[in-house]
């Protein structure tokens, strides 16, 4: 990447109310990004044989679908966006790969290089969203993020 180019994501903001988007995995990288996409309104399909009691929760609330099972090739069948989040590297590929067969954009959460996507830090505050994208330094998108709402609220920008 050439000096100063940063991260090499193309920041853009998805409107998915009413849209399919699939989670595979239903851990704590799942936990903490399937809440803002039920906040946005899409509709949401969570596909891990283990998965976490908050997700359950919003399962069993009607927020989103769970299937309590291992992930198979056609899941992402009709996703407009979808997310790798298993804690199996070979699992995360196998989705990364069918996400490129239907030209769906996907998110894999332990190499991040590998997938087509980046979840960034995001915050709310005042009518605006803020997100930050770094090149795989989370923790420094995560204190930009927090400094942004500051700013928003703190200056009423
Ligand atoms: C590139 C990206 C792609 C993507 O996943 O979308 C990615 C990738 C990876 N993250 C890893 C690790 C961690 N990530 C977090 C946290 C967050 N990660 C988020 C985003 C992103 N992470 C994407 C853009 C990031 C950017 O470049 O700016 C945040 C901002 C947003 C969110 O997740 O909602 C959220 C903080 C915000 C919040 O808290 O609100 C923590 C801390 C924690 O979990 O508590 C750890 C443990 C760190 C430690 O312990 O040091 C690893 C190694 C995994 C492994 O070891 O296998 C990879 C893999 C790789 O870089 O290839
Ligand atoms: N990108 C990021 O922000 C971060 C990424 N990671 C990485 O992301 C991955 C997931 O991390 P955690 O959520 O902490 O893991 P976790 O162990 O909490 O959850 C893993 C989930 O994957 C599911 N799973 C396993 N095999 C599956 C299969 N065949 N089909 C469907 N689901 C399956 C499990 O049932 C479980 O729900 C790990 O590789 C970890 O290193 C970790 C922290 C942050």
């Amino acid at each position: 990447m050439a000096d100063g180019a940063g991260s090499p994501a193309y920041l853009v903001g998805l409107l998915l109310a009413g849209r399919r988007v699939v989670v595979v995995g239903a851990g704590r990288v799942a936990a903490r990004r399937v809440p803002r996409l039920v906040e946005a309104g899409a509709v949401v399909e969570v596909i891990a044989p283990a998965v976490r009691p908050d997700l359950q929760a919003l399962a069993d609330s009607g927020a989103l679908t769970v299937r309590t099972r291992r992930y198979r090739a056609g899941d992402l069948a009709g996703a407009w966006y979808a997310l790798a989040l298993t804690d199996a590297a070979e699992v995360n590929a196998a989705v990364v790969a069918e996400a490129e067969a239907w030209h769906t954009f996907c998110v894999r959460a332990d190499r991040a290089d590998e997938g087509s996507a980046w979840t960034p830090a995001s915050g709310h505050a005042e009518g605006v969203t803020v997100a930050t994208i770094t090149s795989h330094d989370p923790l420094r998108a995560r204190r930009i993020r927090d400094r942004l709402v500051e700013v928003v609220v703190g200056e009423g920008l």
